[in-house]
């Protein structure tokens, strides 16, 4: 399995979850335009390392594309004759960018899968959406999903779009997580109490919040009010986050999102 950017975010994420699960290291290669950080990458990981992209993919019978979507274009032009030529399945990771984009850059009849995964990938938590394009076989979907499986969870959606509801949620979501982690360690701090102390704090209780949702058998509603004790302290706080529009604001970004992905597609060919 050869990863374009495989040093990347994203792709170096999903790698580093793959070799923690077990997967073997000399199955994998990472590309890379920048020598010294791929070469620290391949040494941390154990995973074969290359600043070719066209000798990497030359046996490669998967090959997942991780570069900004920006960038995707110029490579796709550069691997796209043995691409087409050889047709390996090709698993994209980049927001943003329709199948049949792809199809025009790498050439007709390509096995393409989109995954949508997410960094939490790196410590096996991940989620990843996927969705398969036209002439992707059941041992393909299968290749995707084990990729998936080793670095989390697994999602196939039935249409192309539900991927950018996938961005949506869990594409960008551990982004929304972190900044309100950001949000409670600089308040604590502000409030007196020592950062290094706030940041133990907030980290163990989004964890703790996380592992006991993923645990508990009623739904997160209950869950927080569970914590609510009638006029108590976090009734308080929920009220605040309430009026202040919250929930609102949740759904307001999270359709910016998703709308960005849209207009991201629009803007490739300008
Ligand atoms: N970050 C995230 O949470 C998520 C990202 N994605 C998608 O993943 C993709 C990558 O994003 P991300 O990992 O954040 O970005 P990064 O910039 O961290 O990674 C992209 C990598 O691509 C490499 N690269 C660029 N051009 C080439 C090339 N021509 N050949 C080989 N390698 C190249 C860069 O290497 P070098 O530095 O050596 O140039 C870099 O390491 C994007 O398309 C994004 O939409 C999807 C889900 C979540
Ligand atoms: O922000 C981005 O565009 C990428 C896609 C999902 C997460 N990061």
């Amino acid at each position: 399995m050869v990863f374009i950017g495989g040093a990347g975010n994203m792709a170096g994420a999903v790698i580093g979850g793959m070799v923690a699960s077990g997967y073997p290291v000399d199955k994998i290669v990472a590309t890379g335009r920048n020598q010294d950080k791929l070469k620290d990458f391949c040494s941390r990981t154990g995973v074969h390392g290359s600043t070719d992209n066209l000798a990497a993919i030359q046996n490669a019978d998967v090959v997942v594309l991780s570069v900004k979507p920006q960038v995707m274009k110029a490579l796709c032009e550069t691997i796209a004759s043995e691409v087409s030529a050889r047709k390996p399945l090709v698993i994209t990771l980049a927001a943003g960018i329709p199948l049949a984009a792809y199809q025009r850059w790498l050439g007709p009849g390509v096995p393409i899968v989109r995954a949508m995964p997410n960094t939490p990938a790196l410590v096996g938590t991940g989620v990843t959406g996927l969705y398969a394009g036209e002439g992707v076989t059941n041992e393909h979907k299968s290749v995707a999903t084990q990729m998936a499986d080793a670095v989390g969870i697994a999602q196939w959606v039935e249409a192309e779009s539900g991927i950018d509801q996938v961005i949506a949620v869990s594409g960008s979501g551990p982004a929304y997580y972190f900044q309100f982690m950001e949000s409670m360690i600089d308040a604590a701090e502000k409030a007196g109490m020592d950062r290094a102390d706030a940041e133990r704090l907030t980290l163990q209780t989004a964890l703790g919040a996380a592992k006991l949702a993923v645990a508990a058998d009623v739904d997160v509603a209950q869950l927080k009010r569970n914590v609510m004790s009638p006029n108590g302290t976090t009734e308080r706080a929920i009220k605040r986050f309430q009026e202040g529009g919250l929930p609102q604001l949740v759904e307001q970004a999270m359709g910016d999102c998703a709308a960005r992905a849209a207009e991201m597609a629009k803007e490739l060919d300008k």
